[in-house]
């Protein structure tokens, strides 16, 4: 099972994740997508990326807005099971921006 990360290795992490912050057990991005099926094609990616792992972001989706919190519930915070993932969302969000 994978553990916890210390505060050092989560401040680490997010030095590379520029888009991401961390809000007490989790790790925290909004995306602005420029339309509501842009956003939620970018869910449905995600999801199957979370399947494959079977690791599961929280997603809140209003209208074209995605806010995503990462944590890993059976370990109680943020691990690299989180950190590993929100790689792959910034790999997804730029991909749908066609960066
Ligand atoms: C049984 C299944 O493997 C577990 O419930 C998985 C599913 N997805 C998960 N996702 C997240 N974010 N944390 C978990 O601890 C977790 N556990």
């Amino acid at each position: 099972m994978a553990e916890q990360l210390s505060d050092d290795e989560i401040d680490k992490a997010l030095a590379r994740l520029g888009d991401w912050r961390r809000d007490g057990d989790a790790l925290v991005r909004r995306v602005d997508l420029p339309s509501f099926p842009e956003a939620v094609a970018v869910v449905n990616r995600v999801a199957e990326i979370a399947e494959s792992e079977d690791h599961h972001p929280d997603i809140d989706i209003r209208f074209s807005t995605l806010v995503f919190r990462l944590s890993t519930h059976s370990a109680g915070g943020i691990t690299r099971l989180d950190v590993t993932l929100a790689q792959e969302i910034d790999n997804v969000v730029d991909v749908a921006r066609g960066q």
